[in-house]
């Protein structure tokens, strides 16, 4: 008698580096994108026997990351996705579930002197969209979202009458400069089984972008946690066609620097100058819901 089972499984090939290249004439776009593969569906016997029937090679999955970016362009990570899960899922019988992972780097043409340079382009910062999509025969689930996002307030941020034990040294602060890199992901309510049309993945990315930036400026903060709802708030209210959000916020701690050693005053009111600490931080997670939503984000944002 065996005393073990086979349990969650899934295989592809991750991290294909893809860039995709249009020609308008002079004038050319890029696409950059990483994209990870993981197929599941009756892969039970090359677990346990090791024939491999019913396996499609990884390699075979990324040919087709590839092939697919030429044949049918990129047009956003959310649909480059949706057609390489449906692609899995519809012409390899033993495979039942695709989900996609897609990392986008950014680019913007370099500007110069004589104008915006048609084909040269410098890397945007370091934030990065991303998209997950799964396809299960019948529907869709599309997490959109994005990470790296640095933002900082140099002021309206406070954190005072917190808990105090006999292990709090931390003092209460009434003028505190608020930074974070945000990683969010945010789930359409759209599955694409009722034949309702798909959002329009572009400007919905970028009005969501928007909406969490304008509320992280104008929220009056007295924590981090209070401003990461007042964004995901935002957001479900600004976008009917979310259902959830969900935020990891590390709280990227500036600590004002005693400089009274050397005689010199270090005034928040005057302009003061900080350290920026590295680590630790304190990591700031929270979902936020449409009222009567399902949670079906992961809870655990690092992966996505
Ligand atoms: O916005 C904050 N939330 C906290 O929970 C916390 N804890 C802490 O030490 N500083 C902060 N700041």
């Amino acid at each position: 008698m065996p005393i073990t089972i086979l349990g969650q499984n899934q295989y592809g090939k991750a991290e294909n580096r893809v860039v995709k290249i249009t020609r308008d004439g002079a004038t050319h776009r890029i696409k950059d994108l990483n994209v990870s593969v993981a197929l599941s569906g009756d892969l039970d016997d090359v677990h346990y026997s090791g024939s491999n029937a019913n396996v499609l090679p990884t390699d075979t999955t990324k040919n087709t990351v590839f092939a697919f970016a030429k044949e049918h362009g990129i047009d956003s990570a959310e649909q480059f996705g949706m057609a390489l899960a449906r692609h899995f899922v519809e012409e390899t019988e033993p495979i039942s579930t695709a989900r996609i992972r897609i990392e986008e780097y950014a680019w913007e043409r370099i500007a110069t002197p004589e104008g915006e340079a048609p084909h040269s382009f410098v890397r945007q910062g370091r934030e990065t969209r991303t998209a997950q999509i799964t396809y299960d025969g019948t529907g869709f689930q599309i997490l959109s979202g994005l990470k790296g996002l640095t933002v900082l307030n140099s002021t309206d941020s406070e954190f005072w009458g917190y808990i105090k034990d006999r292990y709090t040294t931390l003092k209460e602060d009434y003028d505190r400069i608020l930074a974070t890199d945000v990683s969010a992901v945010w789930r359409h309510e759209w599955s694409g089984r009722d034949g309702e049309e798909a959002p329009e993945w572009q400007s919905s990315y970028e009005s969501v972008r928007e909406i969490m930036l304008g509320a992280f400026a104008r929220t009056y903060s007295l924590s981090l946690q209070q401003t990461l709802y007042r964004m995901g708030a935002e957001v479900i209210e600004g976008k009917p066609e979310l259902a959830e959000i969900r935020f990891a916020m590390p709280n990227k701690h500036h600590f004002k620097v005693d400089l009274e050693p050397f005689g010199v005053k270090n005034e928040t009111a005057d302009g003061a100058v900080y350290i920026a600490a590295d680590r630790p931080y304190g990591l700031i997670e929270a979902t936020v819901l449409r009222d009567g939503a399902e949670a079906l984000i992961p809870l655990d944002l690092t992966n996505l």
